[in-house]
């Protein structure tokens, strides 16, 4: 099985501790997205999988086998970098068919290799072109074909989208899902600082933050099931509203006070124990709705409003300290700045964390 199972790894460049420890079971075949904040270790820790970091301290296992010492070439994985390195003066096909002529592949297996390769990432049509002939996307594929065709166990992406534009970046996302598809058995892990590309490509995100992992699970688990505040505020785009609140009363429901006195009963358990402390509560900008009676969560004023045409940001200034809270709203609204408006929400999408930060609802 060419699953990865990490146990305790941990990297330090001299006195400076970057990864803490972390502890990971990747299952042959899943694709798996590593996320988090510029300098959270993702791409150390890619690069550790890879074999181009020296591993500091715990075990790191491909496919059964210990790899800590095991060099870069010996590990059955491939990997594609931001910048994607082709000769430039070799053909798309020469490109890909480099590696294997290195290791003396028979002619025909090279050959057999690189129109596969060429086929899944539609470049059969450019296979005699240089580099320079191409857009960047394709030659992107081009050194993800390069990758396919040392038939690796594992493929690992740092953030492999990043050069391209924005159109591109779609149509090469959906091949890089479409590329995942085509290799069940192959092992996918892929550094990102998109969301787009996380939520999309992955089976399992893994959200760091300084040099740990704060939550693993599907996208979609992250997204309605935050296990914490960083994760909570980090998987979603605006950000989770977060109110500062005080819980009122404690139990299989709870009453909390929000920061501008309004008082709400979710349908959240909390121990007795903590009533009359801190929390805080959450909300989805998307979660979000303008309030048509009395029943609603709270009331500010529209400091700036962004008409995006498919949907109406809203900011609203003032009830927090120093961050708006930012409604997403359908479609477009006849809503101006300066204007009052009062907001509810969706029940079931509520979300509260203690005064450490850790979901009630996880
Ligand atoms: N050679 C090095 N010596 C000392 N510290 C390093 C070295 N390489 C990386 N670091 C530190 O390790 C931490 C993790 O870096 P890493 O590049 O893995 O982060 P990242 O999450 O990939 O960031 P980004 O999203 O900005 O690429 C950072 O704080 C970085 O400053």
């Amino acid at each position: 099985m060419a699953g990865l199972q990490l146990k305790n790894i941990r990297k330090s460049y001299g006195a400076v501790d970057v990864i803490h420890g972390i502890d990971l079971d990747i299952k042959q075949g899943e694709f798996i997205v590593f996320v988090g904040p510029s300098g959270c270790g993702k791409s150390t820790l890619l690069r550790m999988i890879a074999g181009l970091e020296e591993i500091t301290g715990g075990e790191m296992y491909i496919a059964d086998r210990l790899v800590n010492d095991v060099p870069p070439s010996q590990r059955g994985i491939a990997m594609v970098f931001q910048s994607y390195a082709l000769y430039p003066h070799m053909t798309v096909y020469d490109n890909m068919a480099f590696g294997m002529r290195i290791a003396k592949e028979g002619k025909e297996e090279i050959d057999r290799r690189v129109r596969a390769a060429a086929d899944i990432l539609q470049l059969t049509q450019y296979l005699d072109r240089l580099p320079k002939a191409l857009s960047g996307g394709q030659r992107q594929r081009v050194a993800i074909g390069r990758a396919i065709c040392r038939d690796p166990k594992v493929f690992l992406f740092d953030e492999p989208l990043s050069n391209l534009d924005a159109a591109l970046r779609v149509a090469t996302r959906i091949e890089i899902a479409r590329l995942g598809e085509s290799m069940p058995d192959t092992t996918m892990i892929y550094v990102t600082h998109d969301q787009v590309e996380a939520m999309t490509l992955a089976d399992r995100i893994v959200v760091l933050s300084g040099g740990h992992i704060e939550q693993v699970g599907p996208p979609l688990e992250l997204y309605e099931r935050p296990a914490n505040l960083f994760v909570a505020q980090f998987i979603g785009s605006p950000a989770m509203n977060v109110i500062p609140a005080k819980i009122t009363a404690a139990g299989p429901q709870t009453t909390v006070t929000l920061t501008g006195g309004k008082s709400v009963t979710l349908d959240i358990a909390t121990p007795a124990s903590d009533n009359g402390k801190t929390a805080s509560f959450g909300i989805r900008p998307e979660d979000l709705q303008i309030a048509t009676d009395d029943n609603f969560l709270f009331e500010g004023t529209v400091a700036i409003v962004e008409a995006l045409g498919e949907v109406t940001l809203l900011y609203i200034e003032g009830l927090v300290d120093g961050q708006p809270i930012i409604a997403k709203l359908p479609g477009i609204l006849d809503i101006k700045r300066g204007q009052q408006v009062r907001f509810t929400g969706d029940k079931t999408k509520l979300h509260m964390f203690n005064a450490e930060g850790q979901s009630y609802r996880a």
